[in-house]
């Protein structure tokens, strides 16, 4: 049987319209109340493993799922070993560069050498401005990144911006992007190798099902 990891939060709603579309109903996790883990999809084909979004390329990279649902942005970030087959064109979101409406820094190249960056995403941070060859530190955080300008901890943030409200409301403006993102479906390499379970078929069956929708 397979096993697919979806992720909570953001993409959840999407990705089981996108099962269903393919005959795997999985809404059972959008029930209030339900606080099952995992689930078999209600015609016994295949289980669901409900995943922080982080965690989804982990449980495909050691084969507990042979399928998984996440966002390029957490693929660019963790860089897993697995295979990314089909861009699902929902979860749109851009990686950019933010600071303070009221900041004098209006490209990243003009924020001080050894400044500070606030970031969920280090490793993407790290790696755009080791490209502009400026020294920053990169600071670490959890979530709510925008108050890292706003309490004057960081000049800038590193983060995913969709409707840009966030931005917004917290007077920030963003300087650049580092890249786009949607949410991807990803493979266990091995398993998709041997067609086991007949992923194949259902990879292109979602495939198809993309290709519709758009
Ligand atoms: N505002 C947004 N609009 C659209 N897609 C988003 C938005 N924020 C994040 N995403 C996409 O959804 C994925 C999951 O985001 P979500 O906010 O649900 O989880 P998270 O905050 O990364 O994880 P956690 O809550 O477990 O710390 C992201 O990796 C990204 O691809
Ligand atoms: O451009 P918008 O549509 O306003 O969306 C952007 C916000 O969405 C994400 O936050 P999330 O809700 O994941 O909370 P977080 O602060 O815990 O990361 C992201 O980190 C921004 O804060």
């Amino acid at each position: 049987m397979l096993t697919v990891a979806l992720p909570k939060g953001e993409l959840l709603k999407h990705s089981i319209r996108l099962l269903q579309s393919v005959g795997l109903d999985f809404s059972a996790f959008l029930e209030s109340g339900n606080r099952q883990l995992q689930i078999l999809d209600a015609s016994g084909q295949a289980k669901g493993l409900l995943v922080r979004a982080q965690d989804v390329p982990v449980y495909v990279e050691y084969g507990q799922a042979q399928l998984g649902i996440v966002g390029y942005d957490v693929l660019r970030e963790k860089r897993p070993q697995v295979a990314q087959l089909v861009d699902l064109q929902f979860g749109y979101c851009r990686m950019s560069v933010a600071v303070k409406a009221s900041s004098p820094y209006k490209l990243p190249v003009d924020l001080p050498a050894h400044g500070r960056v606030a970031s969920k995403y280090v490793n993407c941070a790290r790696e755009y401005f080791q490209g502009l060859d400026l020294p920053i530190e990169i600071v670490p955080l959890y979530g709510s990144v925008e108050l890292g300008p706003i309490t004057g901890m960081s000049e800038a943030i590193v983060d995913l911006v969709s409707t840009g409200r966030t931005l917004k409301e917290n007077g920030l403006v963003e300087i650049a992007t580092l890249y786009e993102s949607t949410a991807r479906l990803i493979v266990h390499p091995l398993s998709y190798r041997v067609n086991i379970g007949g992923i194949h078929q259902l990879v292109e069956k979602i495939r198809d099902s993309v290709l519709t929708a758009v």
